[in-house]
């Protein structure tokens, strides 16, 4: 739905935002949109950057559709925003999860899609997310519940692209508790998600049991947590750096000769890389160590590789034995995405078939 745009009222003052100061310094591109769920964190974050930006910012609610309440939630939005003359556009998402995907990841996936498209549509430059200190540190515990390697911990970053949109989050060093107690002085509505409580979602059983135990044991953790990730962020961008050279150097495909001549952990960080670039597709980590092991004992020109990984199957390429003198005889095979033998399905295109990596949050 297109946004309306209403007359321009002025807002009322509401001095003592914890979201004004985290907006003071941010230099946007504009118009910019704020992605408004209704829920207290983005309600606190357009009513700064309103404030930051007159008569530049507009909101924008995606209704998943996946809830009974998801038409009272878009309601609320429209109520709100038409209160405070603030243009709102409701874009309605199919974030039904695929079979292996998780409701969460899907509704994600569909609501940065909407945003983008939504503020492209609106002529909007950047889209601001009103995760805070309290997000991330969930983020990063999540991660480490699962293993996830640098690219996990580094949580979510502050500022990504996405579908050429410029995603913001500018409350990354907010705390939680200091945004709901000056929203709840204003007055101001929120919706409170019923899901929030429901500690079958991991998400929440972090939120309501681990957040207060850390608070005691570590009150700075939002602080400390928050620079680990940062941490994690910038190793990570190192080790793509490494990755993108060598694969260069390997004219942009594994070669396995050159596999080989590279330490194990540079092995495992280039192929991740390729996987990731040229396939959109992410091995676990016992797929990566097998495959890792059969370049390792990839010494005949007979020996085969095929290992699954995501909904495709790296293979060592026959074809590609005699196009690769230059990678030391023999052992100079390219291994590449290939769909398993031709029964079944067709082979898999070079990104779709493959599940992509979680990187958006
Ligand atoms: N339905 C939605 N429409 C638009 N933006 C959304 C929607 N759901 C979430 N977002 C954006 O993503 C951010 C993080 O989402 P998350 O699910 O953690 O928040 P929430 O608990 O639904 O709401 P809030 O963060 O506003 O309290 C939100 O702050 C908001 O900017």
């Amino acid at each position: 739905m297109a946004a309306t745009p209403t007359p321009r009222r002025n807002l009322p003052d509401l001095p003592g935002n914890p979201a004004a100061a985290a907006l003071a310094g941010l230099q946007l591109p504009l118009p910019l949109a704020v992605a408004y769920s209704g829920g207290a964190d983005s309600t606190v974050l357009l009513l700064a950057a309103v404030q930051r930006w007159p008569g530049q910012v507009q909101a924008i609610h995606v209704h998943h559709g996946l809830q009974d309440a998801a038409d009272t939630f878009a309601e609320h939005c429209r109520q709100v925003c038409a209160q405070l003359a603030i243009p709102l556009q409701v874009r309605r998402v199919n974030a039904r999860n695929l079979p292996g995907e998780s409701p969460e990841d899907a509704a994600r996936q569909a609501r940065y899609q909407a945003l983008a498209r939504a503020a492209r549509d609106a002529g909007l430059k950047s889209v601001l997310l009103g995760q805070h200190a309290d997000d991330q540190v969930e983020t990063l515990l999540l991660a480490l519940s699962r293993g996830a390697g640098l690219p996990g911990l580094a949580a979510m970053p502050p500022v990504f692209q996405r579908e050429g949109m410029v995603f913001v989050r500018p409350l990354l060093a907010l705390g939680a508790r200091g945004i709901r107690e000056w929203i709840a002085e204003q007055g101001i509505p929120v919706i409170e998600d019923p899901t929030n409580a429901d500690t079958s979602f991991t998400r929440n059983r972090i939120r309501h049991l681990l957040l207060p135990a850390l608070e005691e044991c570590f009150p700075q953790y939002r602080e400390t947590f928050a620079r680990s990730s940062r941490h994690a962020a910038q190793a990570q961008e190192l080790l793509e750096a490494v990755a993108a050279e060598d694969l260069a150097r390997m004219g942009g495909t594994p070669g396995i000769t050159a596999l080989q001549q590279l330490a194990r952990g540079r092995q495992a960080n280039v192929l991740r890389h390729w996987l990731r670039s040229a396939h959109a597709a992410s091995a676990s980590a016992a797929q990566l160590e097998e495959l890792l092991d059969q370049v390792a004992d990839c010494k005949t020109r007979g020996h085969q590789i095929r290992i699954k990984v995501g909904e495709g199957f790296v293979v060592r390429q026959g074809s590609d034995w005699a196009t690769s003198p230059e990678a030391g005889g023999p052992l100079g095979i390219i291994p590449q995405f290939r769909a398993p033998v031709r029964a079944g399905p067709p082979p898999f295109g070079r990104a779709a078939a493959f599940t992509s990596p979680s990187r958006w949050h």
